[in-house]
């Protein structure tokens, strides 16, 4: 898989992809000088009329009237790029004193530039004050915020469904897509950045669009992507090792994330507390915030799952909030995480307003959280179970492997999955010894190479995957089979209908990356068309649009 950046999955055979526009088709001109007076910069005379209709920080995605926001990069300066930004219609530039130093060494920029200390400070409020996004009168679509280590894409989908079941118009906004009452658009991030985030909200509201559900990456708060975005409810999944080389510590990540639960980002949160961090960001966040647990008997919260039951792959459990309400849930993803993300999605549409006699009475008639999402547990059949799901590393492959253990006596398990190239190298082995341990046949084969030797990596899964069968699960059959569709193939081949097969790593992506090249791969597809041979039902891929 192609780790945290959603641009590389989602970006087709020639390289870098086109970004997507996200607009709305009517916007107010906004002079210069006003633009000057929001951030403080004296707009001189003959430039002050200038009418600004757009904003964008990438010179690519400029169109005629937009204010260009020339940004320092980590490899480059964006006052690199002013003449191509100029050359398709900016008609002044937003930059920082190392652009205006670059700017002065070339030619004469031929419009405008105005100069902050950080440009990135203001490109939010000022996205939102040119697109007028979320102005307070009229305020729409109302806006779910899903930040959290794990998880997000599932929540926002789920709340999306929700919201769908209640008979709204809903947009998403996330890793794998964006819908905002159009075709879905492939994402290049799973935060868009500020300019390209309001025009979005904008165009949604133009649209006519209820509600929208948005994950918000700890990059993007870092970033200040979010900036000058008011979400209605903010709800936190969980906090777990991650993005470390961002943060630095946890303590980081976490205060990062803890940002979005203040006042001016967010009117109240949903803050799951089945961790150490989510009960100090309920205790600290400065915003009203309802609480939500897993684990009936622990402190005191407002919501809590209890009751659960397994109902095929699935579960069905209560919830049980405040006044002795009690909703009765299903959702047929498999997992426990996935009752977390179905409890969490359920709690947060509660938190807007919604009545609980008319949400269960969506849940009862439409089972929203049994919706696919593309390639988080995503069932392609049932007999086999067959799953594709976006684990990829050790614990996420564990909980994906116990999630799909069938009670059923005989029922095996046979899991297909690789490791990536050019990444953590530790984890090959550990993946390797999991799937051995958990499962009743490992089939190794190559996910993402990217410039590694692919027998190599194969290799050092292997090994982790037979010397843990060694000591602890003889039986367990391993196997290597390249590349994946024959892989995949191969689990089919192997498969009775009572078995599960688990394809994991890849999810939702549709190319692999072998030295340099892109290959068209997409397990879901071929998943489907192994079943189909060998004479099985598939399910409809049930995607859902706004
Ligand atoms: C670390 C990070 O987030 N970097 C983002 C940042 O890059 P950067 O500051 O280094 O920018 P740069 O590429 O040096 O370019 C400098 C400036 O020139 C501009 N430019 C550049 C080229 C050009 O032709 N024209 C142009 O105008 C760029 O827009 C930029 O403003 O600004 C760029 C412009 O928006 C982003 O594309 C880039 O995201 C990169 C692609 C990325 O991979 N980000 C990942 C890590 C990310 O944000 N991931 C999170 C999810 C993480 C997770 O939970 O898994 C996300 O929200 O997607
Ligand atoms: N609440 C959860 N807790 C722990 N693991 C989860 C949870 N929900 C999903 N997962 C696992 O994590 C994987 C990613 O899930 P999902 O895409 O919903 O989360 P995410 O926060 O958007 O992560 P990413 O940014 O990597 O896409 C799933 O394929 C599943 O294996």
């Amino acid at each position: 898989m192609s780790e945290q950046n959603a641009s590389a999955s989602n970006a087709g055979p020639a390289g870098e992809p086109a970004p997507a526009r996200f607009r709305p088709t009517a916007v107010a001109a906004v002079s210069l000088d006003t633009i000057g007076d929001a951030i403080g910069v004296q707009v001189p005379g003959a430039s002050a009329a200038v009418s600004v209709t757009g904003i964008s920080l990438n010179s690519r995605t400029v169109e005629q009237g937009d204010l260009y926001v020339a940004l320092p990069g980590a490899s480059r300066h964006g006052a690199e790029f002013v003449s191509q930004a100029v050359g398709r219609g900016a008609v002044a530039v937003l930059t920082d004193h190392a652009g205006a130093r670059l700017l002065a060494l070339s030619a004469d920029t031929a419009v405008p530039v105005l100069v902050v200390d950080g440009p990135r400070n203001v490109v939010g409020p000022l996205s939102a004050m040119i697109y007028q996004s979320q102005p307070a009168a009229g305020r729409t679509p109302r806006l779910y915020g899903v930040t959290g280590t794990n998880g997000k894409t599932t929540t926002t989908y789920f709340i999306n469904a929700l919201l769908s079941a209640l008979g709204q118009q809903t947009g998403l906004i996330g890793t794998i897509e964006i819908l905002a009452g159009g075709e879905p658009v492939p994402s290049l991030l799973t935060t868009p950045e500020s300019p390209d985030l309001h025009g979005l909200l904008a165009l949604m509201r133009e649209r006519g669009l209820d509600a929208a559900s948005m994950e918000v990456s700890s990059h993007a708060v870092s970033f200040q992507r979010v900036d000058g975005v008011l979400f209605d409810v903010a709800g936190f999944t969980n906090l777990t090792q991650d993005h470390l080389d961002l943060h630095g510590t946890m303590e980081d990540y976490f205060a990062t994330k803890a940002e979005l639960f203040t006042p001016g980002r967010a009117l109240r949160a949903v803050v799951t507390v089945d961790d150490e961090w989510g009960r100090r960001l309920a205790a600290t966040a400065g915003i009203p915030v309802t609480t939500l647990s897993m684990t009936p008997g622990g402190a005191p919260t407002d919501w809590t799952v209890t009751s659960t039951s397994a109902r095929g792959l699935g579960t069905g459990f209560s919830l049980q909030g405040p006044d002795g309400v009690t909703l009765n849930v299903h959702t047929g993803l498999p997992g426990t995480f996935n009752v977390a993300n179905a409890a969490l999605a359920t709690v947060m549409v509660m938190a807007s307003g919604m009545d609980a006699a008319t949400v269960q009475a969506a849940l009862d008639h439409h089972d929203p959280f049994t919706v696919a999402v593309p390639g988080r547990m995503q069932l392609v059949s049932d007999e086999p179970a067959a799953v594709v799901d976006f684990a990829h590393n050790t614990d996420a492959l564990a909980r994906a492997l116990e999630a799909v253990r069938s009670p059923l006596p005989g029922s095996r398990v046979i899991v297909v999955f690789g490791a990536t190239g050019q990444r953590d190298q530790g984890k090959r082995p550990a993946m390797g010894a999991v799937a051995a341990k958990m499962a009743d046949i490992v089939i190794v084969t190559d996910d993402d190479p990217h410039d590694e030797d692919p027998a190599a990596i194969r290799a050092d899964v292997l090994a982790g995957a037979r010397s843990a069968s060694e000591q602890e699960s003889p039986e367990c059959v391993i196997e290597e089979v390249y590349p994946r569709d024959a892989a995949i193939r191969r689990a089919v081949e192997l498969a009775g209908p009572a078995d599960t097969i688990l394809v994991a790593g890849r999810g939702h992506e549709v190319w692999q990356e072998v030295k340099g090249v892109n290959l068209a791969l997409d397990d879901r597809v071929e998943l489907r068309n192994a079943l189909t041979a060998r004479g099985f039902t598939v399910l409809r891929d049930d995607r859902i649009e706004s």
